[in-house]
């Protein structure tokens, strides 16, 4: 065993490392201020032994960083396969090991300009984000490149500064026409991150050339209908969308803010608030027909509902009922993943292969099980001019508790949660009725894409069933 004593010119005198164990431990801490000498090792021991000890993956930050560069080749990202490790670099035997601390994470500012979705960041990508031009339409450059495009100059101030107030400012807008009727499609820009959120906006008496109900408010974006600038056109306005009625050859009434301070927000009170559904986007499920998840019949449905007409009782008892047009909006939030990322969605739905839920495979990845914010959803609702607190209100459809407390905090007044029904248990029991009456049904097929029908599977009747059973979401499972 080492002697913790060293003889010197002043005699027995304690080893500087256990002397400073002894301090450390001692209960009363008194360290004398250039007592110890520096401790420069380049590497930690106990750092070491920490960084071997824990898995993979240990938060999000440590994500993609590297200690070992000659430590055989990765199990996976972020996991090195220590089953190679033999304490010597083969052909080095006698050279003193070299540990260099990399890391394949793109910088922070970058990182955090991304949002999340950048585990397992490609440096030389990230060197080709940051040297490539910032997509920030300014109204000096889109006026250089363009001349007959006219944006606002604030548009895209720098992300994340949450202490300056929110701001969005719709870009541009237009007719949509669906399978379910016309929709007219809004791209917003914020301060808030570098995402175009989008609202889809079911409206469709605002198209129609006679006024089916002068009760009933337009759904309009007041920083699309405001001037951007005092050398603005006609032409401008069309183009980005600001225009009243049709646009067609021989329609072309541009809006002007004037439109806005005429429209009333107030109904009769016998005309039911929009729908609203805040969606967030879901590429697998919408783009290619997922059946892992519900997203894809969630957007068409929302749709489909908001397009419905809807029926008004008359003021006047002889009077029947009117019919006046559905009304709606979809705010649509790239949120892929519940705030995660796509990257990690996919990392994800392999752990759910391995046999972990929806929100497991999330907290296993580093990250929350549900990473959304609604901030910039509520500011695109208020300048769509609905769901503030003295207004209407909205119908929200949502089956997420912590979707409506979180509206609700960021002060949306929520008139009425209409709840969202997957089709697949819906159909099971209009099937259940229908077998009941004449002994057998047809299903049909369908992709749940827009205009899709009713699909079930394995993989989605899970996922709703963790969204019930670990989410809250308010919906009657099937046999409980
Ligand atoms: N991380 C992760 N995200 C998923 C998964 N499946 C769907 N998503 C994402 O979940 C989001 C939709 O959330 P949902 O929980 O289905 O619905 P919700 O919006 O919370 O609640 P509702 O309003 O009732 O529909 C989209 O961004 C999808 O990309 C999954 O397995 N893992």
């Amino acid at each position: 065993m080492t002697s913790l004593l060293t003889r010197t010119s002043d005699g027995l005198q304690l080893d500087p490392d256990a002397a400073l164990l002894e301090a450390l431990t001692s209960p009363t801490l008194s360290l004398k201020k250039d007592s110890f000498r520096r401790r420069d090792a380049e590497l930690d021991p106990l750092l070491l032994a920490a960084a071997a000890a824990s898995g993979p993956n240990v938060t999000r930050n440590h994500y993609a960083h590297d200690f070992f560069p000659g430590v055989g080749l990765p199990k996976a990202e972020g996991a090195w396969d220590w089953s190679k490790w033999d304490g010597e670099r083969v052909g080095a035997i006698n050279q003193p090991k070299k540990f260099v601390y990399t890391s394949k994470q793109g910088p922070r500012s970058l990182r955090t300009r991304e949002g999340k979705e950048n585990s397992g960041f490609d440096s030389d990508f990230a060197r080709s984000l940051q040297s490539a031009p910032v997509n920030v339409p300014t109204g000096k450059r889109d006026r250089a490149s363009s001349r007959s495009v006219a944006v606002p100059s604030p548009a895209r101030p720098p992300q994340s500064d949450i202490t300056t107030p929110i701001k969005v400012t719709c870009m541009a807008r237009t007719r949509i026409p669906t399978p379910h009727g016309i929709a007219f499609l809004h791209l917003y820009h914020n301060n808030r991150d570098s995402k175009e959120h989008l609202a889809i906006v079911v409206d469709p008496a605002q198209f129609s050339d006679d006024d089916p109900s002068s009760s009933v408010p337009s759904i309009r974006s007041h920083s699309l209908d405001a001037v951007w600038s005092d050398s603005e056109t006609e032409m401008d306005r069309l183009t980005r969308g600001a225009y009243l009625g049709r646009l067609s050859p021989t329609s072309q009434t541009a809006s002007s803010p004037e439109y806005q301070k005429d429209l009333h927000t107030h109904t009769s009170g016998l005309v039911p608030p929009p729908l609203v559904r805040i969606h967030s986007e879901c590429f697998t499920g919408e783009t290619i027909g997922s059946m892992r998840c519900d997203c894809g019949e969630q957007l068409d449905e929302a749709i489909r509902l908001m397009s419905q007409p809807v029926m008004i009782p008359s003021n006047l008892p002889a009077e029947p009922p009117r019919r006046i047009p559905g009304r709606g909006v979809v705010v649509y939030m790239r949120q892929e993943g519940r705030g995660i990322g796509l990257l990690s969605k996919i990392r994800a739905y392999n752990l759910q292969d391995l046999g972990h839920d929806t929100v497991t495979a999330n907290l296993m990845l580093g990250h929350g099980a549900d990473e959304r914010g609604y901030e910039v959803a509520i500011a695109i609702l208020q300048d769509l001019g609905i769901g503030s607190s003295t207004g209407e209100g909205v119908r929200l459809l949502t089956n997420n508790p912590d979707k409506v407390r979180a509206m609700e905090t960021e002060g949306l007044k929520i008139a009425e949660r209409v709840p969202m029904i997957p089709r697949s248990w819906k159909k099971r029991q209009e099937d259940a009725d229908v077998i009941s009456i004449s002994g057998s049904v047809e299903r049909k097929v369908g992709a749940t894409m827009v205009g899709g029908d009713a699909v079930h599977g394995e993989d989605l009747e899970k996922y709703l069933r963790t969204k019930v059973l670990r989410m809250g979401h308010m919906l009657q499972l099937h046999g409980v």
